[in-house]
């Protein structure tokens, strides 16, 4: 089985453009609080969002040959999504290739690993999801895989899973559940819609919720 698939399954766009309308937080507790990626893989800037089928990326350490690849693989619209063997140590993404994947209509990276050139980055403003900024750079010797499942943290990412991040994080939705964990998404805004009604009204999230309190009077 070849090592880089091109071809992959991908949501409708339509159901991409719904699933933007949410924050990442709101679709995590509407999959019952599944794909959560580590708190550790934030934004390189605070208003940077992203939701896009993924492109899953699997490098060896140090080096960066396949996230190069990774940008001929992939489509416009696209997340690439890589792990780096958990060697975090490495700026395996930077502003040459933040160049190359604007070119290629790419929407953005989320990476378990380090990113650097990042004030070039955040001036394009193309959206890196990332541990951090490492100034090192990386080998170019090749090996690992695109498109085949790979883990980060404790979650598996198929191609072509709906990758969600903003301030909070990143959640990834599996691709056959998106459409039901939207629809839970719509039920939970209208419920929070319901509660803040209620805050406005004076109430307070304990009797709105039903908890006991010791300080109000029962
Ligand atoms: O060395 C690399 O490939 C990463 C980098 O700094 C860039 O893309 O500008
Ligand atoms: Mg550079």
């Amino acid at each position: 089985m070849s090592r880089i698939r091109t071809q992959i399954e991908r949501p409708d766009q339509e159901i991409v453009r719904m699933a933007a309308q949410f924050s990442a937080a709101t679709l995590l507790e509407a999959g019952g609080k599944k794909g959560a990626l580590p708190s550790g893989i934030k934004p390189l800037g605070p208003s940077m969002k992203i939701c896009g089928p993924a492109v899953t990326v699997s490098s060896p350490p140090k080096d960066n040959i396949m996230l190069h690849e990774a940008i001929i693989a992939a489509q416009p619209g696209d997340v690439l999504i890589a792990e780096v063997a958990n060697v975090y140590e490495a700026g395996y993404w930077g502003d040459i290739m933040t160049h190359a994947a604007v070119q290629k209509g790419i929407q953005g990276l989320v990476i378990d690993g380090c990113a650097r050139d990042g004030a070039d980055i955040r001036q394009i403003g193309f959206p890196v999801f990332s541990r951090g900024l490492c100034i090192q750079g990386t080998g170019k010797n090749g090996g690992g895989t695109i498109n085949h499942a790979i883990v980060i943290g404790e979650v598996t990412i198929e191609p072509g899973d709906l990758v969600v991040g903003d301030g909070d994080g990143v959640v990834v939705i599996p691709r056959h559940e998106i459409e039901e964990v939207l629809s839970r998404a719509q039920q939970r805004e209208e419920e929070e819609e319901r509660v803040r009604q209620l805050l406005r009204e004076g109430k307070t999230t304990m009797e709105i919720y039903g908890w006991k309190s010791e300080l109000l009077p029962s």
